[in-house]
């Protein structure tokens, strides 16, 4: 394993999707299970996800972050109940961090046609732009990589020893957040503003696009004492574990800091989609934990330190 600790792993998922050989497969399972436990993150090609869908959505989050900055604050995710919409520059802070997030964001999720407390169901929020532009393109992202997020899931189960068929029970109706995310030039931040400051995903599988040669992604390394750049390769996804598996997995697989600085002086589009499950299912990756910890009450605990959440929505947790 001597030449991985300098790069992360870019595994070939082609291997577990069109396999040639049940050892094929196997041997995706067990790069995905290494790459968990030492990393907490790695690379995917061969995932299924069309270049083109790719290219829609890089184009409809540069439709949307061009829109005026008071058509995009119609649009808050502050006065959404599923925190949907648009998050402007500077929202979003984490203790310890001498200045807000520079990024703005915008967030979709499963569309659902009435808001369901506490708020992981519901209707999106959409800018008025024209369905080419913006909702066609994300639409067909947002589907494609909730598709390849269920993918890594089954792989991850199975390199646990279980059957992927846990899924089942597991996401009958999987919250799926995506997050699209515009960092500024380095010239517009203040001096140690990070476009995303240090964290850990708190939830499930999270499923990440760079702008094609947009760098920025640095994983830390706990052993190294040192921050591991994530190269942004065209048509390659990046793929991380958060809290939620780590803790499900026994600390197997890891959920590992990680932190987005741009220092070019043009802007970097990216886009996380968080694949979470059921909101009221319970560890899949050890079916005979003790604690029924859901998936819901696991994110709220997150998210209501995050968004500060309105008191009725923590009440319904
Ligand atoms: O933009 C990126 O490359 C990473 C974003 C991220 O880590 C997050 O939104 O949780
Ligand atoms: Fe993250």
């Amino acid at each position: 394993m001597a030449a991985h600790d300098s790069v992360l792993p870019i595994i070939d998922l082609s291997g577990y999707i069109n396999p040639k050989s049940p050892e094929h497969k196997e041997q995706v399972i067990s790069q995905v299970r290494d790459a968990c436990e030492r990393y907490g993150f790695f690379q995917v090609k061969g995932h299924r996800v069309p270049l083109k869908v790719q290219e829609g959505l890089i184009q409809g989050l540069s439709n949307l972050f061009s829109l005026p900055k008071e058509e995009k604050l119609k649009l808050s995710f502050l006065k959404n109940p599923c925190r949907r919409g648009y998050e402007a520059s500077g929202d979003s802070i984490r203790e310890g961090d001498a200045f807000p997030d520079s990024k703005e964001s915008f967030y979709i999720g499963r569309e659902d046609p009435v808001f369901e407390p506490p708020g992981f169901h519901g209707p999106n929020l959409w800018p008025d732009l024209p369905e080419d532009k913006f909702r066609g393109p994300i639409w067909d992202y947002y589907e494609a990589t909730t598709k390849l997020g269920r993918t890594i899931w089954e792989i991850l189960l199975q390199g646990l020893g279980y059957s992927p068929a846990l899924l089942d029970a597991f996401a009958k109706r999987p919250v799926v957040q995506m997050k699209m995310i515009r960092y500024p030039p380095l010239s517009a931040n203040r001096p140690g503003q990070f476009g995303v400051g240090p964290h850990t995903d708190f939830g499930g599988v999270t499923v990440l696009l760079q702008q094609p040669g947009k760098e920025g992604l640095e994983v830390w390394r706990e052993e190294k004492g040192a921050w591991l750049p994530v190269p942004s390769i065209e048509d390659v996804f990046v793929i991380n574990c958060g809290d939620m598996i780590q803790k499900w997995s026994g600390g197997q697989y890891k959920s590992a800091k990680h932190r987005v600085i741009n220092k070019a002086d043009t802007e970097r589009l990216s886009c996380a989609t968080f694949w979470h499950g059921d909101f009221s299912a319970t560890n899949p990756l050890n079916p005979n934990d003790p604690s029924k910890d859901t998936v819901g009450k696991l994110l709220l605990k997150r998210f209501g330190n995050q968004f500060s959440l309105p008191k009725e929505i923590m009440a319904a947790s």
